[in-house]
């Protein structure tokens, strides 16, 4: 459960990210967030996690304030939400199985990790997560090797060795052709379904938007300006969160699941 509560992000320049924001997401949601360039996504996802400190307000993850938190107990919080980035975020000149392995840091002590001493069991969780987005097979391969939407698939991998049980997704398939692009929101999909792990994704295209998520929130301006069910998020709906009628370019024409 993520409580959002009264929350605004003002940059150190004055611009306001996020103005006064409240959402409560249950465990098990598939989230999309939606609105044009500029309207708040990214700064939304990075408070929750606390990437970005809020300047008001606060951010419980399972009833425990991420807002008020500092050492040992941040880092156990954080341990428990998932980030997966537009970019990837991987070492590109790692292994594909050192990258996995990465989920795996907040779980040893650092000198454990720099060492580069994972336990065996970590091993297997490592590729039991290759395993389930189907790049087992790959390993030992460099990461940079790798095709966009195979990268974006090691991300999800790392996240799920992680074993965490939110997943924030910033614009996951912005740099992956509409093929790439619905495998990976497949593979987000299917780790929301079987595993239960609560998703927020930010996301450009409407029609991804309403085929994946079960829950659509707004952001205009850094405000929530709609949040409802799928059935709800209509053309009209959306022309309303952008401030102006719908254009070709939100829309990515992926075939229906
Ligand atoms: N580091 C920063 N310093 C100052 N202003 C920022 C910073 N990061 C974001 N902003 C501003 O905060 C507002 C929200 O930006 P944010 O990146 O969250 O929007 P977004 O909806 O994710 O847009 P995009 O899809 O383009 O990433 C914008 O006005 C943006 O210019």
């Amino acid at each position: 459960m993520i409580q959002i509560r009264n929350i605004t992000k003002t940059y150190p320049n004055g611009t306001k990210g996020l103005n006064g924001i409240t959402l409560s997401i249950a465990r098990g949601e598939f989230i999309a967030v939606v609105g044009l360039s500029g309207a708040g996504k990214s700064t939304l996802l990075r408070s929750i996690n606390r990437l970005h400190d809020i300047t008001e307000g606060e951010i419980l993850i399972d009833g425990s304030s991420i807002t008020r938190a500092s050492g040992r107990e941040l880092r156990s919080i954080r341990r428990d939400i998932g980030m997966i980035f537009q970019s990837f975020n991987l070492v590109k000149r790692a292994t594909v199985l050192r990258n996995v392995l990465a989920g795996r840091v907040g779980y040893h002590s650092t000198l454990r990790t720099i060492l580069g001493r994972f336990p065996e069991r970590d091993l297997d969780i490592a590729f039991r997560a290759l395993d389930r987005v189907n790049i087992v097979e790959k390993a030992y391969a460099r990461a940079d090797e790798l095709s966009g939407g195979q990268q974006q698939r090691v991300a999800i991998a790392r996240v799920l060795a992680q074993e965490a049980k939110i997943i924030l997704a910033d614009e996951p398939v912005a740099s992956l052709d509409p093929l790439t692009t619905k495998q990976v929101m497949d593979d987000l999909k299917g780790i929301n379904q079987e595993l239960g792990i609560t998703t927020i994704v930010n996301l450009h295209f409407i029609d991804l938007a309403r085929q994946y998520a079960t829950r659509i929130i707004g952001l205009r301006a850094g405000e929530v300006v709609f949040d409802g069910p799928v059935s709800e998020a209509t053309d009209e709906r959306f022309a309303e969160i952008y401030g102006r009628p719908i254009s070709q370019d939100e829309w990515l024409g992926v075939p229906a699941i």
